[in-house]
């Protein structure tokens, strides 16, 4: 079983031509959370850690999870809010998320409140704001070094800055644990926010000398670099009339990890068996899956009737 930790939300969808934000559109979202119903829609039974808000929004998200399939027996209840992300857009229809989470559910989770030890979880994920904001990021710190020696651990930093402006912080966490996952996603926006100096093969390169046995940089529309210890590939991306490219990132991750499990790659050292053919199935297919989530509003992940089979 995949266990996939982090933020639930609502993202809000506020329409920016009309001179007042009224109208808001809500959907679920929190990048972990998307991860864990994407990969329940992929045919999955994934499971989901994170704080879950006894409010209604939270009684929400959590009924949501359960229909979709996933797993939340280890879901943390408790009274704090629900964090809201208000999603506006650039002129060039890039969406800005702005939290309103201070002290929220999401961020309220300490190491009393981890999944019980010896579930035997073949992937644990984490990612984005929850990895960076107190308490949680050292509550899932702990439960990373503890599944470790068990588990191939899958991350993605997915950069908030309007959660955390502070780029140093993001670019020490997302280093501190890049050095301890085995599969890394990041989007070559969020590798410019943090090493706007470096070249992207330089760092994705890096991180595999460290010991990560995949790196995926994603470049939106311009498809994706993906390099293993066997060799790096350029994968071209997919035009699609985009709605928004919101849960785009949260897609590919889902789609990967799926694709490992089929390959059965649910081990550190198995991912050294990846070879062009496994790196070609694998990113084809992810990049497939986010490019329909783009032609969606909101983070509407797809379903395997939806895509080409693996
Ligand atoms: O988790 C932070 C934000 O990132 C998203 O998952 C999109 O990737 C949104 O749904 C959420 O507001």
């Amino acid at each position: 079983m995949i266990l996939v930790c982090g933020e639930a939300l609502y993202d809000m969808f506020s329409d920016n031509t009309s001179a007042d934000p009224i109208g808001f559109e809500a959907h679920i979202g929190g990048s972990p959370y998307n991860v864990a119903i994407g990969l329940a829609r992929l045919g999955q039974k994934p499971a989901f850690f994170g704080g879950i808000s006894t409010d209604q929004l939270g009684e929400k998200l959590l009924a949501r999870l359960a229909e979709e399939g996933v797993e939340t027996t280890n879901v943390h209840r408790s009274p704090a809010l629900t964090t809201l992300s208000l999603v506006q857009k650039t002129a060039a229809g890039q969406p800005v998320y702005t939290f309103y989470g201070e002290n929220a559910a999401d961020r309220m989770v300490t190491e009393a409140d981890l999944p019980l030890p010896d579930q035997n979880f073949a992937m644990v994920h984490i990612g984005s704001y929850t990895a960076l904001v107190e308490p949680v990021a050292s509550a899932l710190k702990n439960l990373i070094e503890r599944e470790r020696p068990n588990s191939l651990i899958a991350f993605d930093p997915n950069i908030r800055p309007t959660v955390v402006p502070d780029m140093n912080a993001w670019k020490a966490n997302t280093h501190n644990l890049a050095a301890v996952a085995d599969v890394i996603k990041v989007s070559d926006e969020d590798l410019a926010l943090i090493e706007p100096l470096k070249r992207i093969d330089d760092i994705a390169q890096g991180w595999i000398e460290q010991g990560s046995g995949l790196v995926v940089v994603t470049r939106g529309a311009n498809g994706a670099e993906v390099y293993t210890v066997n060799g790096r590939y350029s994968f071209e991306g997919q035009k699609v009339a985009v709605a928004d490219t919101v849960g785009a990132g949260d897609t590919f991750q889902a789609a990967l990890l799926m694709g490992l499990t089929e390959l059965g790659i649910c081990g550190r050292d198995e991912l050294a068996r990846l070879d062009d053919s496994h790196v070609t199935r694998l990113v084809s297919f992810a990049i497939e899956a986010s490019a329909l989530t783009c032609t969606r509003r909101g983070a509407d992940l797809p379903r395997k009737s939806e895509l080409r089979p693996f």
